[in-house]
């Protein structure tokens, strides 16, 4: 096969951050990507429905003319989060859903939520009014080893929190684990998973064996392998519960060759090519378009896309690194060759 056309695809976890940088993350992603779930993990976190109607506002500022692209604006979820503001989370077309980031989970948490059973009335309104819950799924006490973070939060706080909200509609993020595969099959279809290209690609060892490698360094961090093959077989398996969430998140070189180095993978550039690049490893590219246009789309209850977007067989070498008003930035993947190119 040559060339590959699927109905635009959306990325369902993104990060773009703010400001100057908009200018860079906002064009990699809506050239390619139809709707994007955008992230509030800025500093301060965006929490209500104004602060995500003016970050909309400066991410649409620098969408490039002739694209087409809908950011979803997910609230950063507090222990101050009230039923109020669910109901104007439901009534805004713009806004998605919230985010749960556990306090001290990853980049810019630290307002992130303290004690997830005291906000059982927030839960309770999303489940009632149908507001989506985003979850970055790790527990953070210093007793639980980061590699056991993810099945340790699921089987502590999250089987428990659909148990007492069975009605809740809540994604699993950017899950890393055979845990998750299993947690995400066990529940209804209110129940679902994005997963990133870098935890399909890899696993611990690619971080660690031969020298410690920053840039492939995310949360929650890459697994075992055996752990990357359930995330393998959930992407390509047709099931309509797992699909795209880039989680591309970008931090400046100087930031991630550091000492104390960033968590977040910047996939953005070549996004929909290393999926393609995975689901042809798996041969598996008549699924690409499901995982990365359908599943998604009617998960949420969005139309599906209409509009196609076509990837050629042309190998090309991603960036050593791409200069931002921040800084150079390396991309995920940098100075490897992919197979597919998308048609811009
Ligand atoms: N995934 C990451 O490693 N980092 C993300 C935060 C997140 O999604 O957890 C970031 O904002 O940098
Ligand atoms: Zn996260
Ligand atoms: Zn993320």
């Amino acid at each position: 096969m040559q060339q590959l056309s699927l109905p635009r695809p959306d990325d369902w976890h993104l990060h773009l951050r703010d400001n100057e940088l908009l200018a860079t993350t906002v064009p990699a992603s809506a050239s390619v990507f139809g709707r994007a779930v955008i992230m509030p993990n800025l500093v301060p976190p965006v929490t209500d429905a104004q602060q995500a109607m003016a970050y909309r506002e400066r991410i649409m500022a620098e969408v490039p003319a002739g694209a087409d692209f809908q950011p979803l604006m997910a609230l950063y979820l507090t222990q101050q989060t009230s039923r109020v503001q669910v109901e104007e989370a439901a009534a805004d077309e713009n806004i998605i859903g919230f985010k749960l980031y556990p306090s001290g989970a990853t980049t810019n948490s630290a307002a992130g939520v303290t004690d997830i059973e005291a906000l059982d009335h927030v839960f309770a309104a999303m489940a009632e009014l149908k507001v989506p819950l985003l979850v970055h799924g790790e527990v953070t006490t210093a007793d639980i080893d980061i590699f056991d973070r993810e099945k340790v939060f699921i089987d502590t706080k999250l089987r428990p929190l659909m148990e007492r909200h069975p009605q809740l509609k809540l994604i699993l993020e950017h899950i890393t684990t055979s845990d998750a595969v299993a947690f995400v099959e066990s529940m209804g279809a209110n129940v679902a998973a994005t997963i990133t290209p870098q935890h399909l690609l890899m696993n611990r060892n690619d971080l660690l064996v031969g020298g410690v490698r920053p840039h492939n360094y995310c949360l929650p961090i890459l697994k075992r392998r055996e752990h990357q093959l359930a995330l393998q077989k959930a992407a390509v398996s047709g099931s309509p519960k797992f699909f795209l969430g880039t989680d591309s998140a970008p931090h400046a070189q100087s930031k991630k060759e550091a000492a104390c180095g960033c968590a977040g993978c910047y996939s953005a550039p070549a996004a929909l090519e290393l999926y393609a690049e995975f689901f042809e490893r798996m041969d598996a590219l008549d699924k690409l378009a499901d995982f990365a246009s359908h599943f998604g789309a009617d998960f949420y209850g969005y139309p599906r896309a209409t509009e196609t977007v076509t990837l050629r067989r042309e190998p090309w070498q991603v960036a050593a690194t791409i200069d931002t008003a921040v800084g150079p930035m390396v991309p995920y993947w940098a100075n490897e060759t992919l197979n597919w190119q998308v048609e811009k």
